[in-house]
């Protein structure tokens, strides 16, 4: 197969314009992008300029913000392209919007982090210490927040053939993130475009091809899914068995990734593209897009992990189980100590901590403990690390600890019950040595 010819940004646009310009008077199609800042309004190839501190017009026209309007500027602005005013509407009036990007209280100095080359991936976050469970690695806003569905409005003319369509679709959602990547400041704007393409030979421009390679899903708004593209975040690769956890935070607009177990200095620093609980096959569709073909472990022995992906995968709730089995005496005291466990060990070995199932089955073991410390089988202690591990998750999502503790001392003084009458019970039925 013949190499492809690797075209430059520049190229791949001037190429676009060209087919656009016949097509824009092929279709009589009026182009009339504005670059002034404030935000501008638009629906498809016209946009109305909305001057700075004047309210979006209500109707469905595209609104591009800069946000989040002062508040933390250290932390960076972020260049927005919203469906429309009621979606600015919703972002803004979030109570407690706009708020300062979280950070560590008592972070050290140095970055935890370094960008590098990785063989065979490009380039790539490690950390540049050992960093242990619950470290929040990055807390960053992104250049651009756009819709995650292609933007366009082109209505179109009978006589226009499928490739005509595309080819439009593509260059007018070209030139509204154009729009958008023109009103930002000059370093992001050179960030933004440094960043990894894998979208080149598609027919996509580079400003969306950076788009769909390096956006993550931030947050809905008015039922429309957006995605956000980071300076930094946006290198890290991805794994199936990734170490970090991540959360957007809308309030500060700004996402974090926390570690989800121990990483040593230089180990490379990953997250997910894609669910890694669906089967291979599923996460190789997923992947193709982005050019990956991924060799990590699961991915390379699909046999074995699938089944214990999808055993993982059917981990549901068990507090009623739990609470059943604290206060049956006739069931054995150890009846769910050992499944759990085991679940539990077979997430680590297969590195699936960043899991929902994971923070379940954590969540059971504290429960578990906590019964069995009151039964007296076990000590206090080994309740406790599950109890910390599980609050230390909960604080990925800015739940607060007290928020956190609610909940686990709820279903603790469940089971705490429970477990008390199982013991009263047991104690009344052991034979009395007089
Ligand atoms: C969001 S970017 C990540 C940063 C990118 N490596 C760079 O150089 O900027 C996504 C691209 O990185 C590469 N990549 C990410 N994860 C990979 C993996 N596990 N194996 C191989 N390539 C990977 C692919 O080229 C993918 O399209």
């Amino acid at each position: 197969m013949a190499a492809k010819v690797e075209k430059t940004n520049e190229e791949i646009f001037r190429q676009m314009e060209e087919t656009s310009i016949k097509l824009m008077e092929e279709f009589k199609i009026q182009d009339s992008t504005s670059k002034s800042r404030g935000y501008i309004c638009g629906g498809g190839f016209t946009y109305k300029l909305v001057p700075v501190g004047q309210p979006a017009p209500d109707d469905d026209s595209l609104v591009y913000t800069t946000q989040p309007q002062g508040c933390d500027p250290e932390a960076g602005m972020v260049e927005c392209v919203l469906q429309n005013s009621a979606a600015k509407k919703e972002l803004v009036e979030y109570p407690g919007y706009p708020a300062p990007i979280p950070r560590e209280a008592d972070s050290p100095a140095s970055c935890p982090y370094r960008i590098v080359e990785i063989p065979s991936k490009g380039l790539g976050m490690v950390a540049a210490r050992d960093l242990h469970f619950g470290e929040l690695i990055i807390s960053e806003r992104p250049l651009m927040i756009t819709p995650q569905r292609t933007i366009h409005s082109i209505k179109w003319m009978d006589s226009a053939t499928p490739r005509q369509k595309q080819e439009a679709v593509y260059f007018e959602s070209e030139k509204i993130h154009k729009v958008a990547l023109e009103r930002m400041e000059p370093e992001d704007k050179e960030a933004y475009m440094q960043l990894y393409n894998s979208h080149k030979h598609d027919g996509s421009g580079p400003i969306v091809g950076i788009s769909r390679t390096n956006a993550y899903g931030v947050f809905a708004l008015q039922g429309d899914e957006y995605g956000g593209v980071f300076k930094d975040a946006s290198r890290i690769n991805h794994s199936c068995s990734p170490n970090t956890f991540r959360h957007f935070d809308r309030l500060s607009l700004s996402m974090q990734m926390y570690a989800v177990r121990e990483i040593k200095e230089g180990e490379e620093i990953t997250a997910h593209y894609c669910d890694p609980l669906s089967p291979y096959a599923a996460r190789r569709k997923a992947l193709k897009p982005y050019g990956i073909r991924c060799d990590c472990p699961a991915c390379l022995n699909p046999a074995k992990s699938d089944k214990i992906r999808y055993r993982i995968s059917c981990v549901k709730d068990a507090i009623p189980a739990i609470v059943k089995w604290a206060g049956n005496p006739k069931l054995p005291d150890d009846l769910l100590l050992g499944p759990s466990l085991e679940l539990l060990k077979l997430m680590e070995d297969e590195g699936l901590q960043a899991s929902k199932a994971y923070e379940r089955v954590l969540y059971h073991l504290f429960l578990i403990y906590s019964a069995l410390t009151i039964i007296g089988t076990y000590e206090l202690s080994e309740m406790n690390i599950y109890q910390h591990k599980w609050i230390q998750l909960q604080t990925f999502r800015l739940c607060t600890r007290e928020d956190a503790c609610v909940q686990l001392l709820t279903d603790a003084m469940q089971v705490g019950f429970a477990a008390q009458r199982r013991s009263e019970v047991t104690m009344k039925d052991e034979p009395k040595c007089d």
